[in-house]
């Protein structure tokens, strides 16, 4: 049985305040509506890491993640945050290769293996994000287009690595957007990617990988997606800062 995993992406969102009113709202809603059999992920900017760690405390399934990691183990680099300092704050997951990151920080396939790398060496599960823009899926090219981003970040890693990577399918098109893809859509483009890991790793650890998707997600699509038998969850942005609608989501399997 593959892991059911809903992750919040609070990208560059929540004061102190408001971090710790949203962070405790959920983790009271998870405990009261005993929502025990889904693994939930905060991505909270970095400087929210220590509080909202204290208060996902006595919390089985839920987890401190973050929103990306340097390329870098450490040193001086300004401004950068290594997977080494986010583990040492509690952290277990972090989000690698957003699209967001891709874009307006120019980050390439290559450092984004360096960051998967590191992650792994310092214990935290990458949460590797991979999705093309809305000029590809027009072209009808976004299955080649996603497998390529997968080939060219993670098929350097050995299979026991491979074995701890949690995928994230986010079509660009649908981020932010309120338009959502089909479940069809996500459906076909997780088979694919499943299909394209186990033609590298086999077809157990391809099995076992847990695969989210991630684009306008909210409490009343979720159901659908989620029904999907490729699909193991989800990456939530803008509904995740609401904690009934996050809440709701996670509840939608
Ligand atoms: O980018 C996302 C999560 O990482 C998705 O964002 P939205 O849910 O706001 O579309």
């Amino acid at each position: 049985m593959r892991k059911k995993i809903v992750a919040g992406n609070w990208k560059m969102n929540g004061t102190q305040e408001e971090g710790q009113k949203l962070t405790s709202e959920i983790v009271n809603m998870v405990k009261d509506e005993r929502v025990s059999d889904v693994t939930v992920v905060l991505n909270p900017p970095f400087v929210h890491a220590s509080n909202v760690k204290k208060l996902i405390g006595g919390v089985d399934n839920i987890f401190l993640g973050g929103q990306n990691c340097s390329d870098k183990a450490s040193g001086a680099y300004t401004g950068e945050t290594s997977a080494s300092i986010l583990a040492s704050f509690g952290a277990a997951y972090v989000i690698i290769g957003h699209s967001e990151r891709r874009e307006y920080f120019a980050e390439s396939n290559e450092q984004l293996t360096e960051k998967v790398k590191l992650a792994l060496e310092n214990g935290l599960i990458p949460i590797f994000c991979c999705g093309e823009p809305l000029e590809i899926r027009e072209a009808g090219t976004h299955e080649e287009y996603v497998k390529d981003q997968l080939t060219e970040s993670l098929f350097g890693l050995s299979e026991a690595d491979f074995a701890k990577i949690v995928v994230a399918y986010e079509p660009i098109w649908a981020i932010g957007t309120g338009k959502t893809a089909s479940s069809d859509q996500a459906q076909d483009m997780h088979a694919a990617i499943r299909a394209h890991l186990a033609s590298k790793y086999g077809q157990e650890i391809a099995n076992g990988t847990s695969i989210l998707y991630g684009g306008s997600c909210k409490p009343d699509n979720a159901q659908e997606i989620f029904s999907k038998p490729d699909v193991d969850g989800g990456l939530i942005g803008g509904a995740s800062l609401k904690s009934r609608d996050f809440v709701d989501i996670i509840k939608s399997f």
